[in-house]
């Protein structure tokens, strides 16, 4: 790993507090960041090195997985952080910049790479890319990147103005664009559990899969956030990015090779063949809902047009779910059913992948499907659910067989995407053109929802959704999986109780 200097605008902000300084401190204890390193932060707050340091062993203590807080060990990093007060629309203060990090440069004797973190307002992205070009902080010896939050865009319009802007200042194969769903474990498993399993990789297509289910639902709320979320809702926060990056991860084919060229080419070939929507179809395949007042844990919960911040007469998405068709000879006529709230029964994001069931004995018995069940979080899983002979009754029963993985201190999404920045690695970063290709085959929907040619519906705070949810399913044939209060062991064996009653 190349010694560099890692520019991070927006660092007084909440992200850099709680995700991007324990990142980096989590790597720096794991010896997973380059060394020598210079950390220079930006904000338009006026504050001295010393602290900037101290605010950064603040985050540390707060937010950081691993606890070593002796002053050898943590004294030395903050060392390396310095602070410079930037306005993203004044090129002076770049200019200012540039000087600050030439001067690390030589203090510490690094080559000229630069990476730029930009962990501020979308607003902020094209105006900061500009100046970096402006000022002559992007021209160096060495190499440069830009590592870019979400959201990107607002719809397929305004995302294709950002890349045009940000292309004139880098090269596609210097950006990385943060989809933090692509760093989290089980996704990044999701192509070796295929591609290590003969078994899994020879079933998993039309011939033997009935269909498949994608969740991420979530309790909390619109949390402190109501000026973003009220804007984007569900459809942009949740479903254009992190849930169509879980589909392109899920159906992808085997990639020739694992290289990032390789894996991205298989995502964006799933893109680009699902089946597009007409926004006068949209009401048939999406559901739309907003949560009203209801409990969750027992503890009554407020709707969300009462949440601070949002006006009384909001119709903005807290819900989305969607049937999807991939057009390829591997998922033709396998739907793929994708949804995703706040305010929900359980936290839980997972992937089920329902069997079909083959034998006029295996439908005559009612037996239960196979299923593959892919818990991504909070718990990380695999596991199948089989049928198998009960030696003592003679009777079949669903039997799981899982794959525990232990639950070791596994580093957390930003670490392990810092970390593959900094290799250069963009595997797990969104490619343009899947962002593209996602925010092409979400705009029918934002089209619709607009002029409102698909009804709002609501759902009790603390339930698993609105009806409508379910008889979109139900019109299939099937139902959501594990869709009772949690999917822990106990919601599973109870699964198999209820199966075997059947
Ligand atoms: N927070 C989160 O959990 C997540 C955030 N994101 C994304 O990350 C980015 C940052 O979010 P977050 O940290 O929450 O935002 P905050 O509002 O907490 O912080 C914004 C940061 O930007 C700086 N800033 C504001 N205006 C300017 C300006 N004109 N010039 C230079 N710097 C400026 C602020 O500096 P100062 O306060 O000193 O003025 C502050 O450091 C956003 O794109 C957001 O969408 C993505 C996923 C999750
Ligand atoms: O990007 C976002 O993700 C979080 C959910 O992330 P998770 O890792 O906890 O599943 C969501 O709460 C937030 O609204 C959204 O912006």
């Amino acid at each position: 790993m190349e010694s560099m200097t890692f520019v991070l605008f927006g660092a007084t902000g909440d992200l850099a507090k709680r995700k991007i300084f324990p990142a980096l401190y989590n790597l720096y204890l794991d010896q997973k960041i380059p060394k020598p390193i210079s950390v220079i932060g930006l904000g338009r707050r006026e504050i001295s090195d010393q602290e900037f340091q101290k605010y950064v062993e603040q985050s540390l203590r707060s937010f950081s997985r691993q606890e070593a807080f002796d002053q050898e060990i943590i004294g030395p990093f903050l060392e390396a952080f310095r602070y410079s007060v930037l306005d993203a629309g004044n090129l002076e203060d770049f200019k200012k910049l540039e000087n600050i990090v030439s001067q690390r440069e030589k203090e510490l004797n690094l080559p000229e790479n630069r990476m730029f973190y930009l962990s501020v307002a979308p607003e902020y992205f094209s105006v900061i890319a500009n100046h970096i070009k402006e000022s002559g902080l992007g021209t160096t010896k060495g190499w440069k990147r830009l590592i870019i939050e979400k959201p990107f865009g607002h719809d397929l319009k305004s995302a294709r103005e950002l890349n045009s802007n940000l292309s004139k200042a880098f090269k596609e194969d210097e950006i990385y664009r943060i989809d933090h769903y692509l760093g989290k474990s089980m996704i990044q498993s999701l192509e070796s559990l295929a591609f290590a399993n003969p078994v899994l990789q020879t079933l998993l297509n039309n011939k033997h899969i009935a269909n498949v289910q994608i969740t991420a639902s979530e309790t909390v709320g619109v949390e402190e956030r109501a000026g973003y979320y009220d804007k984007s809702g569900a459809i942009r926060d949740m479903f254009q990015n992190h849930m169509l990056q879980i589909l392109m991860m899920t159906a992808m084919n085997m990639p020739k090779s694992i290289s990032p060229d390789e894996i991205r080419k298989e995502k964006r070939k799933v893109m680009e063949s699902v089946r597009p929507l007409k926004k006068e179809g949209v009401r048939q395949d999406v559901v739309r809902a907003q949560y009203k007042a209801g409990k969750i844990n027992g503890e009554p919960v407020i709707s969300y047009i009462n949440e601070p911040g949002i006006k009384e007469t909001s119709e903005n998405d807290t819900f989305i779910a969607a049937r999807l068709w991939i057009d390829n000879p591997f998922w033709e006529g396998v739907p793929f059913y994708i949804r995703t709230g706040k305010r929900m029964a359980a936290k839980s994001t997972r992937i089920v992948i329902e069997f079909k069931k083959t034998s006029k004995k295996e439908k005559a018995e009612r037996l239960n499907p196979n299923l593959l069940i892919i818990e991504i979080s909070p718990n990380e899983n695999v596991s199948l659910l089989i049928n198998s002979r009960n030696p003592i009754s003679g009777k079949i029963e669903p039997a799981k067989i899982s794959l525990f993985t232990e639950q070791m201190d596994i580093p957390e999404a930003y670490e392990r995407l810092i970390y593959d920045a900094f290799r250069g690695d963009s595997t797990f970063f969104a490619h343009w053109k899947e962002v593209e290709l996602s925010w092409k085959w979400v705009q029918p929907i934002l089209e619709a929802f607009e002029e409102n040619l698909a009804p709002l519906h609501y759902y009790l705070a603390g339930s698993t959704g609105p009806e409508a949810v379910h008889s979109l399913l139900r019109e299939d044939g099937f139902h959501w999986w594990l869709d009772e209060d949690d999917v822990t062991e106990d919601r599973l064996e109870s699964l198999s109780e209820d199966l075997l009653a059947q």
